[in-house]
């Protein structure tokens, strides 16, 4: 493990028992108060996941591709349109990402700067530095650590430059959302790391987007599940969350006592993502994933030709304001799509949409998370908002992680 030298610089600053410096531990429990406070008293690690929570071995059914073999015609027709989640390969072979994005690198270069990794109960993004956050990934020990999640990392002086280290991909460069205004765009793109048990609980992303998520280092698992699942089939009850309800381990601890009888209507999606590959998370999917261990990853949500007709009604019930700024944008640079955005207001909505604002994303609010917030719909963390259960099920919890570890059942 590397040396993350001493803040302070002197050697009475390092703990060796958590093998830690002092101010990362006080930083990371002032972080941790801010995002999680129900988890003031009751603990992080309680449940004891660092050593007890193992994923099932996989049946990993999600198609894969080469990108570089397949034409964005081929990419649309087959798998976009058709809404089909894939992996794809090939893709970010060329990114500088590859090399400069290993937790160390990351550390060296960005030491001092403050990434965001939860937000608190006023909706706050609560931020850590590099360098505390560093200490924290390689030593903690928690059920469902802290996740860092920064929609805003290329628009910082200082970390802006780590848009340099990647591309976006060729299937999607036609992100409608880019005809409007910078500052009035709902955040699209994310910097994404964090610890083995991190990860993003069960959610559809935002505003009928759809998403491309390239994995730098570690390994990720995800649950795609489609579209028309309904919620109740999908989310833990309140009583059956305990204290980490909105965490990709209840998630999975969930599906998995749901797998024996999992319902074949709606056949999930299981898959291992490792560096190099990225993940296509078409637009009305359910997804979960989870962190196997330290990641680096980028993802990017968008609106394409292929689900105008879905993004433009959420839009302009979700954020009215801006929909009038794009529909003006889309009108001026892209007329010839106008006629998609107004036969999509008059057709029957997606799926979930009329419970959507229950499915719609990480934003994940219960009672509306895409429509009725036109100022800046998190994608993730608005759901730390509602993290203020307090039922005690752990000995349901307890049931539930056995009986994931013993059933890979969950594919159908
Ligand atoms: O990498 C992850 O944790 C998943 C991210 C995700 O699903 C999202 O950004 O919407
Ligand atoms: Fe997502």
């Amino acid at each position: 493990m590397m040396n993350t030298g001493c803040e302070g610089s002197s050697t009475s600053n390092y703990d060796p028992v958590t093998k830690i410096h002092r101010r990362s531990t006080r930083r990371v429990v002032e972080a941790k108060r801010k995002a999680r406070p129900e988890l003031n008293n009751y603990g992080w690690n309680t449940l004891g996941f660092a050593t007890s929570f193992d994923l099932p071995p996989i049946t990993d059914t999600i198609i894969r591709l080469n990108g570089s073999e397949i034409c964005l015609e081929e990419f649309r027709e087959n798998y976009e349109k058709p809404r089909i989640p894939v992996i794809i390969t090939g893709l970010t072979s060329n990114w500088a990402a590859h090399e400069k994005w290993t937790p160390e690198r990351l550390l060296k270069k960005y030491r001092n700067q403050k990434f965001k990794c939860g937000e608190d109960d006023d909706g706050y993004s609560v931020k850590i530095k590099m360098k505390y956050y560093y200490d924290y990934m390689r030593t903690n020990d928690d059920d469902s650590p802290l996740y860092v999640f920064d929609s805003s990392f290329g628009e910082r002086h200082k970390t802006k430059k780590l848009l340099e280290d990647y591309e976006i991909p060729k299937f999607w460069e036609d992100d409608l959302f880019r005809y409007a205004e910078m500052k009035k765009r709902p955040p699209h793109r994310w910097i994404v790391f964090g610890p083995a048990r991190s990860g993003t609980a069960i959610h559809i992303d935002p505003l009928g987007t759809s998403a491309w998520n390239a994995l730098i280092h570690g390994h990720k698992r995800w649950v795609l599940i489609p579209p028309d699942a309904p919620k109740a089939l999908v989310k833990p009850m309140k009583h059956e969350a305990g204290k980490h309800p909105d965490e990709a381990v209840t998630c999975l601890l969930f599906l998995g006592v749901r797998s024996s009888s999992w319902p074949k209507e709606y056949p999930i999606i299981e898959c291992r993502q490792a560096p190099g590959k990225l993940c296509f998370v078409p637009a009305g999917w359910w997804h979960v994933v989870i962190n196997e261990s330290v990641t680096v990853a980028i993802t990017q949500n968008l609106c394409s030709i292929a689900n105008l007709h879905i993004v433009w009604p959420k839009t302009v019930r979700g954020r009215p304001k801006f929909s009038k700024h794009w529909f003006k944008r889309i009108k001026s640079e892209r007329p010839e799509l106008i006629s998609i955005m107004e036969a999509s207001e008059a057709t029957p909505q997606d799926e979930n949409s009329s419970s959507d604002s229950s499915s719609s994303s990480s934003s994940s609010d219960d009672s509306d998370s895409d429509s009725g917030n036109d100022d800046g719909v998190e994608k993730r963390m608005q759901v730390q908002r509602k993290r203020r259960h307090s039922q005690t099920i752990s000995e349901n919890k307890v049931a539930c992680a056995s009986k994931l570890g013993r059933s890979p059942e969950r594919k159908q």
